[in-house]
């Protein structure tokens, strides 16, 4: 278990990480989503305890990280600019970290396994791609045989067999009780791997919400429309509230509309006495909710999901630059 509390970390001018508050649960995947510069990496370097909170608090397994007697043990983690003599091979590289922890080399031997290093294991580092390195920080990572992992963009640089690796990999050690965090900013890959998601932008949480919420929260609110009357529907919308996106542009009666589900739109069209020659909820994606959601104003955009589904906003207000 993660557990962040009004965690903030300022460089200079910069607020990298706002006063996030979440928690991520062990036995499910969590995703981390955001887009560059959103304060992923630094959150999980709070975690880890490489950079220390300008305020607020996060613990790992209910301590801070540096208050763990054998941290690797504890949490795993796979961060960015992994630090690895490049003249070592991969084997020496995990001995040694194993040795410094107490660990027996039958473990190196299991993650080399685990993480299909096999057949580099003898090579150095310093000719690794960038998929191997990956590998091997994984396996630095689960070293320990920790209850938690935390995993910055895990599959980049992932072959597609990679990718597909590391999603049943996340898949099975969240299965197995641990906790698991990840950060991609690869959506359609979180929508299959992860259970939950936490979408941060600007150093604000945007939504914490299993994945499907968050994408129910965005199809709900678009609805294709096809009408014989599309200018008193579109004003019988318009008049409740709603926004036509897409106005009838070949004029064959078509409107897309956001802000009402198709159930609305339905009974609008009924009370206005117009026919509907079809009414389609437009389905959307991972990605349509993360585009939506990192686009716009963080406050308007967090308040207008919680409203519209189950998702619990973390953030509360405050002025946006
Ligand atoms: N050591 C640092 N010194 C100064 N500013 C930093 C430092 N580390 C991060 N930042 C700034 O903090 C903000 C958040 O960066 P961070 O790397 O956490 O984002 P991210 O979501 O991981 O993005 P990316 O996907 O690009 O890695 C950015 O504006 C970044 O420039």
């Amino acid at each position: 278990m993660i557990e962040a509390q009004g965690l903030s970390k300022v460089y200079g001018s910069t607020t990298a990480v706002d006063g996030v508050t979440f928690t991520v649960r062990p036995g499910v995947v969590t995703g981390f989503l955001g887009p560059n510069g959103a304060g992923k990496s630094t959150t999980m370097r709070m975690i880890m305890g490489l950079d220390r909170p300008s305020g607020g608090s996060v613990t790992v397994n209910g301590r801070p990280y540096v208050r763990h007697r054998s941290p690797l043990t504890e949490v795993g983690a796979l961060l960015e600019a992994r630090a690895v003599h490049p003249g070592r091979t991969a084997r020496a590289h995990l001995r040694a970290l194993a040795a410094t922890h107490g660990l027996a080399d039958r473990r190196v031997d299991e993650v080399v396994e685990l993480t299909g290093l096999g057949s580099v294991a003898r090579k150095r580092v310093g000719g690794f791609s960038l998929g191997m390195g990956q590998r091997l920080g994984i396996a630095v990572a689960l070293l320990g045989d920790p209850r938690t992992l935390v995993l910055d963009e895990p599959v980049n640089g992932l072959d597609p067999e990679g990718v597909l690796w590391v999603r049943h990999l996340a898949r099975r050690l969240a299965a197995e009780g641990r906790t698991v965090f990840l950060s991609s900013h690869l959506m359609t890959e979180m929508a299959l791997t992860a259970d939950h998601v936490i979408v941060i932008g600007r150093g604000r949480i945007l939504a914490d919400a299993p994945v499907r919420d968050v994408v129910e929260a965005v199809s709900r609110r678009a609805v294709t429309v096809r009408t014989p009357g599309p200018s008193v529907l579109r004003s019988a919308l318009e008049h409740a509230g709603a926004t036509i996106t897409v106005p009838d542009l070949v004029h064959d009666g078509t409107l897309e509309v956001t802000g009402l589900d198709a159930a609305a739109v339905g009974e609008i069209a009924l009370t206005a006495g117009v026919a509907l020659h079809e009414l389609t909820p437009v389905a959307s994606t991972l990605e349509d909710a993360y585009l939506e959601l990192t686009a716009d104003a963080v406050e308007y955009r967090t308040d207008d999901l919680a409203a519209a589904g189950s998702i619990s906003p973390t953030t509360t207000t405050g002025d946006q630059p």
